[in-house]
């Protein structure tokens, strides 16, 4: 196996950057360049010399084979933030043997070939990574932690249990079964079944959170939908002007509302108009606006987009006095709008409360086999006579799809997909 190298933290000008390198030549590649090597696990100074001249004083960190992340021999080289630190050292350590740079996280796939990790735990690693709200922090660290790890252990021993109850049953065919085991197994399998499906329907609220809600903020020209993006955002996104059509194009601002990942669509007014220009921005302003998760309606609500009832309606430029119903709000002074703000915030957390801990497509397909593979089992079970053989082979289906959940098996066409999604370094 291949010792690998990669720099953990983000490319770029930073305080202190971060040099990883795992595996079997790791600490020899750490000698080559500090010249001694710290005791595992304690920090020290060093300085880092290629072919004999200084690349900069580090904190260096050597982890044995078996302690650290990846569960290899492993060092970390915590120099300066310096892009020319990290390319030299980088350098350096390309030119010694048995070393190579890392691929997009190789040593997650690492950590999970030495079981320091489950494939479950390396999805919630993975969205940990790509957190950038609460809520989505929150939903990754359950999946790191192994919340969904445990249930399918927890489901996997109850399914082994109905399974062994039932070999009672075919091992004594021949003779009086000790006792009838069949309720508990029906038990068994019907809690299973309770249980998966409500983890399934969680999954579309739980993808919702990872990816993201688009708002739409939709209305006629002028209405004021361009300066409620800026005093939304807090920044100039988009230009405004008293001339009726300014905004053409879809402009996007991505926010944190209320821990949930929000992007704000700011679109052209909707009008009639003889501007080809204008209606193609308006031709796209009603397709976005429809395909969004939600509307903020300015003034009225005919604006040949379809309309659903959870959509938010403000009285905009309330400053100027209060029209039309709705809630008032001022994009030039600000009123109203963290009031918008939660609003928008209640809605979308409301739509996501039935987030489980079956967070991803993969996840819910998997447990749609187990289910499915169970239900079957429950008709079998059902049917009577010599039916038990056919129980067991679908108890085996949904142990099997358990299995595929934290990666016991069946999972290696998967893994491609799930690693290229981590950056190098991880
Ligand atoms: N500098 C640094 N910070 C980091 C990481 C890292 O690799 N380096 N991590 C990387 O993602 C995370 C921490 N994850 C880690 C997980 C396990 C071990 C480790 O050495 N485990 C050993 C010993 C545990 C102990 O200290 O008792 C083990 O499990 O046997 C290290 C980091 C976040 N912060
Ligand atoms: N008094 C007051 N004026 C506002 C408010 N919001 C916008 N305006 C003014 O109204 C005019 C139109 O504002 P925009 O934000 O560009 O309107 P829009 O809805 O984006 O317009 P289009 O892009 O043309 O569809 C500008 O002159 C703004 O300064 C507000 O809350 N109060
Ligand atoms: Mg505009």
């Amino acid at each position: 196996m291949d010792t690998i190298y990669a720099l953990a933290t983000a490319p770029g000008r930073a305080g202190v950057a971060v040099v990883r390198v795992s595996g079997s030549e790791a600490w020899a590649a750490c000698r080559r360049l500090c010249g001694s090597l710290p005791g595992p696990r304690r920090a020290a100074i060093r300085p880092l010399r290629d072919a004999g001249e200084l690349i900069d004083e580090a904190l260096v960190l050597v982890f044995e084979a078996g302690a650290s992340f990846t569960g290899e021999a492993s060092v970390e080289f915590q120099t300066h933030g310096s892009p020319a630190v990290v390319s030299r050292l980088l350098a350096a350590l390309s030119g010694m043997d048995g070393l190579r740079a890392a691929e997009a996280g190789e040593f997650t796939r690492r950590a999970l070939e030495n079981e320091r990790l489950d494939l479950a735990q390396v999805e919630g690693l993975a969205d940990l990574i790509d957190a950038e709200t609460e809520a989505q922090r929150q939903q990754a660290l359950q999946g790191f932690t192994g919340a969904l790890s445990r249930k399918a252990e927890d489901w996997r021993a109850s399914l082994l249990r109905a399974a062994a109850l039932l070999e009672a049953t075919i091992d004594f065919a021949d003779e009086e079964v000790p006792e009838d085991v069949s309720p508990e197994v029906h038990e068994i399998l019907a809690d299973l079944v309770t249980s998966f499906r409500t983890e399934i329907a969680g999954v579309g609220a739980a993808e919702q959170i990872r990816h993201g809600f688009e708002v739409a903020i939709v209305g006629p020209p002028n209405a004021g939908k361009s300066t409620l993006l800026n005093r939304l955002s807090g920044r100039d996104a988009a230009i405004t002007s008293e001339i009726a059509g300014t905004t053409r194009d879809v402009i996007e601002v991505r926010m944190d509302v209320g821990g949930m990942p929000v992007t704000f669509l700011d679109t052209a007014g909707m009008r009639e108009t003889e501007d080809e220009i204008e209606s193609l921005g308006i031709d796209r302003a009603r397709k976005r606006a429809e395909a969004a998760d939600l509307r903020i309606i300015l003034g009225e609500d005919d604006l040949g987009v379809e309309l659903r009832e959870e959509d938010v309606r403000v009285a905009a430029k309330c400053d100027l006095g209060v029209v039309g119903s709705g809630l008032p709000v001022s994009g030039e002074t600000g009123e109203g709008v963290s009031e918008l703000l939660s609003l928008v915030s209640d809605v979308l957390a409301d739509r996501v409360s039935g987030a489980g801990t079956a967070t991803r497509l993969r996840h819910a397909e998997a447990l749609k086999v187990s289910s499915e593979a169970l239900e079957l089992a429950q008709e079998w079970l059902y049917s009577g006579g010599d039916s038990a053989e056919l129980v067991a082979e679908n108890l085996r289906v949904a142990i099997r799809a358990l299995d595929s959940l934290v990666g016991r098996i069946g999972v290696e066409d998967v893994l491609g997909e799930i690693f290229s999604s981590f950056c190098i370094g991880k």
